[in-house]
């Protein structure tokens, strides 16, 4: 039996930073670019082969061994080169899955070994090279062009990649896959099985990483859109260790060990509204954002608690005008309708003016808190002396801004000069806005085509995913 898991991408609306704290939230949207992992039994391979490929890049095939006695596990990588999210997925989940099911199973499962093959939606990396070398401009409709899951030419250490959050989507989709195919969980996902497959996904996240992050990339990828609030680092601090025991590990990501306080509470963009993304050619590197800004935080202790107090405040009110919208949506729909159609060919400075009523109202609210969140992160930028929102992005964001049906800008995440989201109220918007990117001289702008969708982990058969059979 063939089996797929699958997990979604995402962009950290608001909450960057703050949101490595467990006093603060973050407003995480999943994205429709999603990864895929499916195994297929072999019938000629010696017993505990697993062969995993991942056919968009070069030499990204790797062998291991997994020889498995009652209870215990041998694991071995046999090829030279390597891959650590792949790897720390497969040793750590096999280890909990013998913990959790019958070892002769597993034994039998993996009898004449399985092939795993990993993909990801094109949006995750960049495809600027695949589209110069077809002599195509870098446009939305160009990378429409592209098969599913087209090749990068590229190698996983040499690729481009687009801040979707690969690493936390590929680890998630393998361990679901795994705890899938051996039967530790059924193909619903029922909520205690996304708990198990969440937290053995962020332990493997994390060890591989080297480090304990906030979080919010594996809880979304799991959970899809949602706020977001992290777990304490000590759930998984005292087992950041290679050589972990393998009870206290599986007890340790038990669905039921009450140590896991991550909070989750669903979320989903109000009707009429959806997000835009593009990736930025001059790119930052994230763990250097976020080493200089909170090392500048220390330094600056009174100055830095002042800005996150008011920056958390702006984001919880974003979200809020966000659910406001929704419930107005549920309470009069024809009258919602209207209001966004008309904000649609406005722009948003305009709305104060021009629009009338209850949900123009909420509108105008969300803009104006979604501006404050922008001038408190250029504030920590002037602050910090760190790129979060640098000049030539804000510059960039304001003449999105300034387009009709452009709800809001910003930059997600960390900031930098990764990428940028634009909340946009039609199609029209989206046209519009995609023409500004492509004329933009200052930065190169990438469109991505991805979409929001609140989806997390879900488990899908291959005729489901166009294109995915032919590239197996
Ligand atoms: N298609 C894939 N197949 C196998 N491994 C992958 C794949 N995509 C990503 N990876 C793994 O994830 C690693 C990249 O993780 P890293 O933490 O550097 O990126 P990231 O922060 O998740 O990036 P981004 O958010 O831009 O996608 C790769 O080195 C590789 O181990
Ligand atoms: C800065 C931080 O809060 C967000 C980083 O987000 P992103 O990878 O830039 O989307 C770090 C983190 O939460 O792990």
């Amino acid at each position: 039996m063939t089996t797929i898991a699958s997990a979604p991408g995402k962009v950290l609306l608001t909450g960057g930073y703050l949101v490595l704290e467990q006093q603060f939230s973050g407003l995480v949207v999943g994205t429709s670019a999603r990864f895929y992992t499916v195994i297929r039994p072999q019938t000629d391979l010696t017993a505990g082969t697993i062969t995993v490929n991942s056919p968009q890049f070069e030499q990204a095939l790797w062998n291991y061994k997994a020889i498995v006695t009652q209870h215990k596990l041998q694991f071995d990588s046999i090829t030279e080169s390597r891959n650590k999210f792949v790897e720390t997925c497969l040793k750590y989940t096999l280890q909990v899955i013998l913990e959790r099911s019958n070892p002769s199973l597993v034994q039998q499962k993996l009898s004449h070994g399985i092939d795993i093959t990993i993909v990801g939606d094109n949006d995750f990396y960049s495809q600027r090279a695949q589209l110069e070398s077809k002599q195509l401009e870098n446009t939305a409709e160009a990378l429409n062009s592209l098969d599913p899951f087209c090749k990068t030419h590229a190698t996983l250490s040499t690729v481009h990649k687009t801040g979707l959050g690969s690493s936390a989507a590929l680890t998630t989709s393998l361990v679901a896959a795994l705890l899938l195919h051996f039967q530790v969980v059924s193909n619903q996902f029922t909520d205690p099985e996304k708990k198990l497959i969440h937290n053995v996904a962020q332990f493997v996240h994390c060890l591989a990483q080297g480090k304990v992050g906030s979080g919010f990339d594996v809880s979304s990828a799991v959970w899809g859109s949602h706020q977001y609030k992290r777990f304490r680092p000590d759930i998984l601090t005292p087992i950041m260790d290679e050589n972990v025991d393998q009870k206290l590990l599986s007890s340790s990501v038990d669905a039921d060990n009450l140590n896991w306080d991550n909070k989750v509470v669903p979320f989903q963009l109000p009707p009429g509204f959806d997000l835009m993304l593009a990736d930025i050619d001059a790119g930052s590197h994230t763990p250097t954002l976020v080493g200089k800004v909170l090392h500048w935080k220390k330094t600056k202790p009174e100055e830095s608690t002042l800005l996150w107090t008011q920056l958390g405040q702006f984001n919880l009110l974003v979200e809020q005008h966000f659910r406001e919208l929704s419930r107005l949506y549920t309470q009069d729909s024809t009258d919602y309708n209207q209001t966004i159609e008309r904000c649609s060919q406005l722009k948003s400075s305009d709305w104060h003016q021009q629009v009338q009523g209850k949900v123009a109202e909420e509108m105008v609210s969300l803009v104006n808190a979604f501006n404050k969140v922008r001038s408190l992160l250029q504030k920590m930028t002037e602050l910090s002396q760190v790129p979060v929102e640098p000049q030539e992005q804000t510059r960039l964001l304001d003449a999105c801004t300034d387009i009709p049906g452009v709800a809001m800008a910003g930059v997600p995440g960390a900031g930098g000069y990764d990428a940028i989201f634009c909340i946009v109220l039609s199609n029209r918007s989206k046209h519009l806005v995609r023409k500004v990117w492509e004329s933009w001289k200052e930065l190169s702008v990438g469109p991505l085509l991805s979409h929001a969708d609140s989806n997390g982990v879900t488990s899908v058969s291959l005729a489901s995913v166009p294109g995915l059979s032919d590239i197996l």
